[in-house]
């Protein structure tokens, strides 16, 4: 792989020795992962059911490396939401993060939400999540994760995080910084970030950085936490960002917490008088360990100032409005999702708890998206689909994994089907993908158009394990 000279020559003076299997490593196959959506289903419960071929990842307790010929991305049961595509290194981050259900958490940088999809599992519905994303198209991929891995405690916003700062001061337990950066830890497997790098863009982005975590940290309650995190190895982007950080600030302390024993420590020693506490932060190396690079600090607010006056204020949703939702819970649904309600538009959501105002800012998601309201009925949104279990909808059509029908309606096909009218939750193996709507031995598709599987895969067989492979 040609990597720039620049580059080259920087890492051989910092890593001298070790600079060739470092240097080396960009020669091997990056390492694939997957996590189990804990949201849906059990570490068991997926073992037994998925079909590829994995193997655990050491530092989280719900990844796994898959092989390379395994597609998993390209299979039914990622429709589903059982998992989510990871690079290994990337989920330590998520396992630093830590978030406890019933916390308000901040992911900053958070498209096309990785991370953000971890911190939802361990948050296991309660709590706050805020999702933000800077680039408009980004964040909408975001929320369509967060909608795939049935998310309901989610907010996405599509904020700069200064204007975001001003909403929510001294507001969040935990905010996780999943930084832009110079991505040289991606090399393998970005191209762009190849083509892009140069040593003004190193720089570039370490005052980008300085900049967002400065906003970040005055969103933080006292007490709280807040993960820094980018996958490149640059120091200036790395200890010299987080040691320039806590100088800055005296009521941030870098927190010592355990990781896995493969990940190495910051370097004091590659930052120009450095605080002797950026040991405590973490470098993933992917010469020492099956992923590619990343950086991780931890650090708390130790004192600061409470928040002010915050704006909780709701938009009340008429009764009256609600009246087609509410039939359509009775008639397809076991329990009627019941909370906080708002209206976008047409579109009706449920706001997590502990939500403040949502005035002023751009929104993507205001919360667990439940469906529109039309005139005179209520059709049910895919996002309230993939939230379900299949004990919560009153009607249900399951397809066999490995039967066609599944390709079928991923493919938005019309499914014959011989049960009672209306909302049917379409499952595969048990776990639900979407909706359809039933009328004399008919299943109208409801799989949203965006998502629906096309052209390609109608090549696509299942070999006996599952797995789609192309003819
Ligand atoms: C490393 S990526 C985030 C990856 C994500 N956390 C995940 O795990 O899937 C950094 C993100 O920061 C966003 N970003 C770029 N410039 C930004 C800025 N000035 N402020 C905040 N976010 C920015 C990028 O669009 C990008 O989506």
């Amino acid at each position: 792989m040609k990597l720039p000279n620049d580059f080259v020559v920087k890492m051989r003076e910092l890593l001298q020795e070790e600079a060739e299997p470092f240097l080396r490593s960009y020669e091997q196959d990056k390492a694939q992962g997957l996590r189990i959506n804990r949201l849906k289903l059990t570490r068991d419960e997926f073992i037994q059911t998925q079909p590829f071929t994995i193997h655990p990842i050491p530092w989280v307790q719900d990844g796994f490396y898959y092989s390379h010929e395994d597609r998993p991305g390209k299979h039914p049961y990622h429709d589903a939401g059982l998992y989510y595509i990871q690079e290994p290194s990337a989920m330590g981050v998520g396992e630093l993060v830590d978030p406890k259900p019933g916390e308000k958490v901040l992911d900053l940088c958070a498209a096309p939400g990785g991370k953000t999809t971890h911190l939802a599992q361990k948050m296991n519905q309660a709590g706050l999540l805020v999702a933000n994303e800077i680039h408009p198209a980004r964040a909408k991929i975001l929320s369509q994760n967060l909608e795939r891995m049935g998310v309901r405690n989610a907010v996405v916003t599509n904020e700069t995080p200064d204007r975001l700062a001003k909403k929510f001061p001294s507001f969040f337990d935990v905010i996780l910084v999943d930084a832009p950066c110079s991505g040289e830890g991606m090399f393998r497997k970005d191209v762009d970030a190849r083509s892009e790098w140069s040593l003004e863009h190193v720089a570039f982005c370490a005052a980008r950085q300085m900049d967002i975590i400065e906003e970040a940290a005055k969103m933080l309650k006292p007490g709280g936490r807040m993960v820094y995190s980018t996958c490149t190895f640059s120091p200036e982007e790395n200890e010299g960002v987080i040691d320039a950080f806590v100088k800055q600030h005296a009521n941030f302390d870098i927190e010592h917490v355990a990781a896995y024993e493969g990940f190495s420590r910051g370097r004091e020693d590659w930052v120009k008088d450095a605080s002797p506490s950026i040991e405590a932060t973490y470098r993933l190396w992917p010469h020492r360990l099956q992923g590619e690079g990343h950086y991780i600090a931890v650090l708390r607010k130790v004192d600061g100032s409470e928040q002010g006056k915050l704006d909780a204020s709701r938009d009340h949703v008429d009764k009256k409005l609600l009246q087609d939702y509410m039939s359509f819970a009775k008639a397809s649904l076991t329990d009627t999702p019941m909370g906080d309600f708002t209206l976008f538009g047409d579109q009706l959501y449920l706001l997590p708890s502990d939500m403040l105002s949502l005035r002023r800012l751009k929104v993507v998601r205001p919360g667990w998206h439940l469906g529109t309201l039309k005139k005179n009925r209520f059709e049910p949104s895919h996002a309230l689909a993939l939230t379900l279990t299949n004990d919560q909808a009153r009607q249900q059509w399951n397809l066999d994994v490995e039967s066609p029908e599944v390709l079928a309606y991923l493919k938005g096909e019309t499914l014959h089907v011989d049960g009672p009218k209306g909302w049917t939750l379409v499952t595969v193996n048990g776990f639900s993908l979407g909706w359809g709507k039933a009328t004399q031995n008919q299943l109208k598709n409801h799989y949203p158009k965006g998502l629906r599987w096309t052209g390609i895969y109608s090549n696509f067989v299942q070999t006996p394990i599952g797995e789609y492979k192309h003819e």
